[in-house]
């Protein structure tokens, strides 16, 4: 069933919009992810659940650690990532801010630093082939994920190698993985330390209900939040209290039953108070999903007009970490191509 109409969706396609919540490993194109654990010779049952369907939270780790089995060499790590990079600026993002975990992987000389940079990689051949094949450009950023797996000796590696590459287009830190697993106290101190490192913070945070979790969450201040699917009533007075904008991932929640449907998300609420709230697609890949479809989708479940979808895209630019002068470019670009639409409509 679709949850958008055609024309939502056509108008939702020319519409300048930033990604800020995209999981590289879970937005690898299907054909890819097909050519991939056939050269690995992936098990044909394996492959069969890498094939698109619904499938609970946590079946999608499941999911996740077959994805990690087939690409798990410099040179594939490479393309998965210019592949999304063309397909997120084929989409009309016009701004992306990747999120990856470094991995490593001894059998195959990899260590987190040369993942990062075979990701860094990725980010630059896709981006200097866009404005040839697509007339526009795409500006693209990386946050290093710490997964929620990792102890706190991983982390501090992960934050030393985000500041190490902010030169890189590395500009901050995300914490992910299944929510199920782990504990805030040994992720905090590295967070504290990125902070320290000018690195900026997005969390996943209550995905699943853990009020204590969130409410720790909310007081170190983050400069963004992921999902927010699982807040009782304390926990949303606090979460407005604080101002901090919500990655919100539509399909990602009704997909992984988080929330039971997209008239029921919790984006009506927040957007209705006002509080910043930013469209995202989690793992375009392993939600068959586009932003453009997440926008459509919210215009239908929200009734949002035309100009509130163009609102909400250009209100993302606010909460990207970019340098201010590097928003001030991306609003011009964004301000242009409105008008240019403006005035095709008139013509
Ligand atoms: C669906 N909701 C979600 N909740 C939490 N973490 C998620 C996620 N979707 C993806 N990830 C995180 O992203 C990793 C895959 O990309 P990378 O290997 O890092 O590129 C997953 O292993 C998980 O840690
Ligand atoms: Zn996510």
């Amino acid at each position: 069933m679709q949850h958008y109409t055609k024309e939502d969706l056509k108008f939702c396609r020319e519409l300048p919009k930033t990604e800020l919540h995209a999981h590289l490993n879970g937005s690898l194109r299907d054909a890819t992810i097909r050519e991939l654990a056939t050269k690995r010779q992936l098990d044909p049952s394996l492959t069969k659940l890498i094939e698109k369907g619904d499938r609970t939270l946590s079946e999608c780790f499941k999911l996740f650690d077959i994805i990690h089995r087939i690409t798990t060499d410099h040179d594939t790590i490479t393309r998965i990532t210019s592949e999304a990079v063309e397909d997120f600026a084929a989409d009309n993002v016009r701004y992306l801010e990747l999120r990856t975990t470094p991995k490593t992987r001894s059998e195959h000389g990899m260590t987190k630093r040369s993942y990062t940079e075979a990701v860094l990689q990725g980010m630059q051949d896709a981006q200097g082939k866009q404005s040839a094949s697509l007339g526009h450009s795409i500006t693209v950023r990386l946050l290093l994920s710490i997964d929620r797996r990792e102890d706190t000796a991983a982390a501090f590696e992960t934050v030393q190698l985000a500041a190490e590459l902010q030169s890189q287009g590395v500009v901050g830190i995300d914490l992910s993985g299944n929510p199920t697993l782990g504990q805030w106290s040994t992720w905090e101190p590295a967070l504290q330390e990125a902070r320290r490192k000018g690195l900026k913070i997005t969390l996943h945070a209550a995905e699943v209900y853990n009020p204590g979790e969130t409410e720790a969450m909310l007081q170190f201040r983050p400069d963004r939040l992921g999902h927010m699917c699982c807040l009782d009533e304390h926990l949303e007075e606090l979460h407005y209290s604080t101002g901090i904008p919500v990655e919100l991932c539509l399909s990602s929640n009704i997909i992984t039953e988080s929330v039971a449907s997209y008239t029921e998300h919790h984006f009506h609420p927040f957007y209705n108070a006002g509080h910043p709230v930013i469209l995202c697609t989690d793992d375009s890949g392993v939600f068959s999903t586009s932003l453009s479809k997440e926008f459509a989708i919210a215009a239908q479940a929200f009734q949002l007009s035309h100009v509130q979808l163009w609102q909400l895209s250009e209100a993302a630019i606010d909460h990207t970490f970019l340098r201010e002068e590097e928003k001030q470019e991306l609003r011009r670009e964004f301000k242009s191509i409105r008008l240019n639409l403006q005035t095709e409509k008139t013509l």
